[in-house]
């Protein structure tokens, strides 16, 4: 399998403003990320970005590009990625159209991840931490509710939830502890904040 974390940062700081929705499993980066772009559905020069992902797409959550690894590795050798990473047994892409996006000086959305970040600032050096915070209790319960995942799996995200706390300085706490449109609002709020000139 190929390194994930092993891109080289870009020759030259890439204009426009990547927005990276960072927090734990279960913290509610794809419910807010969705919420924001319906609100914003009449802006269309905010890219949401698409991910693809080694998870079948049948599996639920946001909409991905499912790649199996063969898939994922060929994606590498032929360049369609500006960046990758893996964390929690699956591995993560993100599209080369993205470069071109934010090189035209616009905004970008996307669900990153804490362990990755420092090499998503490596790549994206403008790049905004937006981090979501939630009461642990209430992150064990969404995450069982969920259920996407097996108790086991779940057991090892709330692991992972603390692990990676010090992982980023966030431009932006938002914290979703409690109704998701209140968070979704402060991440709107954010997005438009960027778009401004
Ligand atoms: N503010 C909220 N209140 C109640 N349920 C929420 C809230 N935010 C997210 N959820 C639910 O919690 C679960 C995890 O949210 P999700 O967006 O999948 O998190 P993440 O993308 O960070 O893993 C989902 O089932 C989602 O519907
Ligand atoms: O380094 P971390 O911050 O822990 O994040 C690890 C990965 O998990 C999340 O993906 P995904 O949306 O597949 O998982 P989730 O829905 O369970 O958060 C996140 O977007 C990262 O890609």
């Amino acid at each position: 399998m190929a390194n994930a974390l092993d891109r080289q940062p870009a020759a030259a700081p890439v204009p426009g403003r990547l927005i990276v929705v960072l927090g734990p499993s279960g913290s509610g980066k794809d419910t807010l990320i969705g919420l924001a772009r319906a609100a914003l559905a009449d802006r269309p020069e905010v890219m949401f970005v698409r991910r693809a992902i080694t998870r079948p797409a049948e599996a639920g959550g946001e909409d991905h590009l499912a790649l199996s690894d063969a898939e994922f590795d060929a994606c590498i050798d032929e360049g369609r990625f500006a960046l990758t990473w893996a964390a929690n047994g699956l591995r993560y892409g993100l599209p080369r159209d993205l470069e071109a996006h934010l090189a035209q000086g616009r905004v970008a959305v996307v669900n990153g991840s804490r362990g990755a970040w420092r090499v998503i600032r490596d790549v994206f050096p403008g790049a905004l931490a937006v981090g979501i915070s939630i009461e642990p209790g209430i992150l064990a319960h969404r995450l069982a509710a969920r259920g996407r995942e097996s108790a086991t799996e779940i057991a090892a995200r709330l692991v992972r939830a603390s692990a990676l706390t010090d992982e980023v300085e966030a431009d932006l706490v938002i914290d979703n502890s409690g109704p998701a449109e209140i968070a979704g609002d402060r991440l709107v709020a954010y997005i438009r904040e960027a778009l401004a000139p």
